[in-house]
């Protein structure tokens, strides 16, 4: 982690591109220090059983969230929260500027015992 889990409509499925996405969010995460980019993940799960509003079929939602470890200050997350829903927001435009679509986000802390980690990843961005 940090887990960045976006979930969406179906129907918005060849209308995304998230490898931009994932890019701009590791990269901003990792800007402010506090995010190892060795344990920064990214995934999308297409929805195709949902009903949104009254179920009018070119309606369409889009959740994100983004789970990190517990022990962060709240300045830094609100901070971080702030600017996550912005990129994300700012790439939902060409979506949200031609069709109705339910926009989401949440930050959520792990539980720091009840948590389990193990990642050869970070010793590849260690620098000497
Ligand atoms: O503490 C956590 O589990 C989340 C986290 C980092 C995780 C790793 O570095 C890892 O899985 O190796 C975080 O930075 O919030």
């Amino acid at each position: 982690m940090p887990h960045f889990i976006v979930e969406y409509s179906g129907n918005l499925h060849h209308r995304l591109d998230f490898q931009p996405l994932f890019k701009e969010l590791h990269e901003y995460v990792v800007s402010t220090g506090a995010f190892p980019l060795g344990g920064v993940r990214s995934r999308a799960i297409r929805c195709d059983d949902f009903r949104v509003a009254d179920g009018r079929s070119d309606f369409a939602f889009i959740n994100l969230t983004l789970k990190i470890g517990h022990g962060r200050d709240m300045t830094l997350k609100q901070q971080v929260a702030d600017q996550v829903f912005e990129i994300l927001c700012r790439w939902m435009e060409p979506i949200t500027n031609e069709s109705y679509c339910q926009i989401s986000f949440e930050m959520t802390e792990l539980d720091p015992v009840l948590k389990y980690n193990k990642n050869n990843i970070h010793a590849l961005f260690k620098s000497n």
